[in-house]
């Protein structure tokens, strides 16, 4: 986990200390070394050593704890000792050679402690040993814990991808019947994008290649018919809950659009068009009960998408024109993050036998519409996860979930630094992530709660600090478009609306732990996702302990 403090310049201090054995409890004289801003304080049998980097051992510096020791019984009695107790409760206990270097090395290994870093070794170690120990505990007690996390975030911030990778990690992914949800699911996906980027182009009437602009009408005149048909969302149950996929409408637009209609008229050189052309619009349906022959081969889709059409998009997607320009104007009218991803994966996914891999199904969208319960048992405990709905309208729903919550997970996608917000058109998305974190960490209502902060799609955060700066949502940012100096001035934003309360209040002054996040990426969820198992264990085993 990241921390956030800075490193002061200090300088080396090293100096032969004399420390006592673990296990033969002799003195031995060893060479101790603290650098400034390391984690660990190393110990070297001599110089030799030292300048091979070979350390006989090294103590954990993060939040470690230093007093002086004195000793009560002991044959070897040793003046100006002290003892170094690392969170893990392992204890060094060492004699310096006079008080003034008594006092020099405990202020500096405090000193030190306050800003090291947890380790991943450390953390790890953690893991471990917080996990057997809450195993026996779980023996002795013949039960299960349940540990209820709570994702909050607003919508399309990543919750619903988070509880995807838990099936992955601890589910052994999808069932049958989630994959064939999902291939229907990314099969309205594209085909959403693609319309979504056609009525970009009609909205600004940009000028296309003839080769582009025959695909783009083409598509657009079965698209409308397709959707006439379509059901308005396709839904599963997971765990006796139902998730229903209501795909984002294509024609969200950032002020009023027209309907999808073609700019050019379509040429009548083709198949399609000459199919069409017969079809009345408003009698669509009829048209389709009567003719069900090819029209019904052609709009009947569940899981796949008819050849030709499938060569319209390819058509569509080859003009750079369309990859560059057209997708960031996109942006502006919600375009799904995926659509890129799917596009550039089209020739596989297009094919009769495709099946979603882990990715395709990371990379879909479906609004979550109230509330998703889903166990997993990781070891011997249930993590119960709690995935609501994050658009504004179902907020109100949340405050149902909110008891017995071990810890809440709030994700906010820092990509959307320079994008409005679904619901109004005109909030920044990042400004309302962060007025809804002021909301929940300040919140009486989960006063223990830990909270998580999920700094997610740093992936697409990367790209987009290519075109633009954060300075869009914060006017005062005065550093540099580099990932660290952005990435860094964001998680201090979020982690700014903390307060205490002004009167020292325990209860609101709770510690946010927070990471970076790419919620599509499995192997760096499931670190990531360790991590917040050793937050949440060690909080519980006060509980259960
Ligand atoms: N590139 C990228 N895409 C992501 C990341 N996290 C989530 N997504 C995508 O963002 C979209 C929205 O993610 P969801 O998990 O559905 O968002 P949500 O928070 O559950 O949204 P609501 O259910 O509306 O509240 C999906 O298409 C995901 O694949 C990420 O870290 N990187
Ligand atoms: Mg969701």
């Amino acid at each position: 986990m990241d921390t956030f403090t800075n490193i002061p310049i200090k300088p080396v201090i090293r100096a032969y200390l004399c420390k006592k054995g673990h296990v033969v409890k002799n003195w031995k004289l060893r060479l101790f070394v603290l650098k400034p801003g390391s984690n660990y304080m190393e110990y070297f049998v001599d110089e030799t050593k030292e300048s091979q980097h070979s350390p006989q051992g090294r103590i954990p510096l993060f939040g470690c704890k230093v007093f002086e020791y004195s000793h009560t019984k002991s044959s070897t009695v040793r003046d100006f000792c002290f003892i170094v107790e690392t969170v893990e409760s392992k204890q060094w206990i060492i004699s310096a050679s006079s008080k003034a270097q008594q006092s020099q090395w405990m202020e500096a290994i405090r000193e030190a402690a306050t800003i090291a870093e947890e380790t991943d070794e450390v953390k790890l170690q953690k893991h471990k040993s917080i996990e057997k120990s809450l195993l026996s505990e779980v023996k002795s007690k013949n039960k299960t814990p349940v540990l209820k996390l709570l994702l909050l975030g607003t919508g399309e911030s990543g919750k619903s991808t988070i509880v995807k990778q838990m099936k992955i990690l601890h589910h052994k992914g999808f069932s049958l019947e989630e994959q064939e949800f999902y291939k229907q699911l990314i099969v309205r996906n594209i085909l959403d994008g693609v319309a979504l980027l056609v009525n970009v182009i009609t909205d600004h009437q940009l000028e296309l290649s003839q080769e582009t602009k025959t695909a783009t009408n083409n598509f657009i005149v079965w698209y409308q018919v397709y959707l006439s048909k379509r059901p308005p969302t396709i839904a599963i149950k997971f765990n006796n809950a139902t998730l229903t996929s209501t795909p984002s409408s294509p024609v969200r637009s950032p002020s009023t659009t027209p309907p999808l209609t073609p700019k050019h008229s379509p040429s009548k050189d083709n198949f399609l068009e000459d199919k069409l052309s017969q079809i009345d619009i408003n009698q669509q349906q009829k048209h389709t009960r009567t003719n069900s022959d090819q029209s019904g081969q052609l709009f009947n889709i569940t899981d796949f998408i008819p050849s030709i059409i499938s060569n319209y998009i390819t058509t569509i997607w080859s003009d750079p024109f369309i990859q560059s320009e057209v997708l960031i104007k996109a942006q502006d009218y919600h375009i799904n993050e995926s659509t890129q991803y799917y596009l550039n994966e089209f020739k596989r996914i297009s094919k009769p036998s495709y099946h979603p891999t882990s990715l395709d199904i990371l990379k879909s969208r479906a609004t979550t519409n109230g509330v998703v319960e889903t166990d997993f048992k990781v070891n011997e405990v249930i993590f119960r996860i709690v995935d609501v709905a994050g658009q504004r309208g179902e907020r109100k729903k949340w405050i149902n979930f909110f008891d017995d919550v071990t810890a809440i997970i709030f994700v906010a996608a820092i990509s959307e630094y320079d994008q409005k917000l679904v619901e109004d058109n005109c909030t920044n998305r990042l400004h309302e992530s962060l007025n809804l974190f002021d909301q929940i960490c300040n919140d009486q209502n989960f006063p223990k709660t830990s909270i998580i902060l999920f700094l997610n799609k740093i992936d697409l955060f990367r790209e987009k600090l290519k075109r633009s700066s954060i300075q869009t949502c914060f006017p005062d940012y005065r550093d540099d478009q580099s990932y660290e100096k952005s990435s860094n001035y964001i998680k201090n934003s979020f982690l700014s609306k903390k307060r205490n309360g002004g009167n020292n209040n325990d209860s609101i002054s709770k510690h946010i732990y927070f990471h970076f996040t790419c919620a599509t990426d499995t192997k760096s969820f499931e670190t990531v996702f360790n991590s917040v198992q050793d937050i949440i264990i060690s909080k519980t085993l006060e509980f259960y302990c």
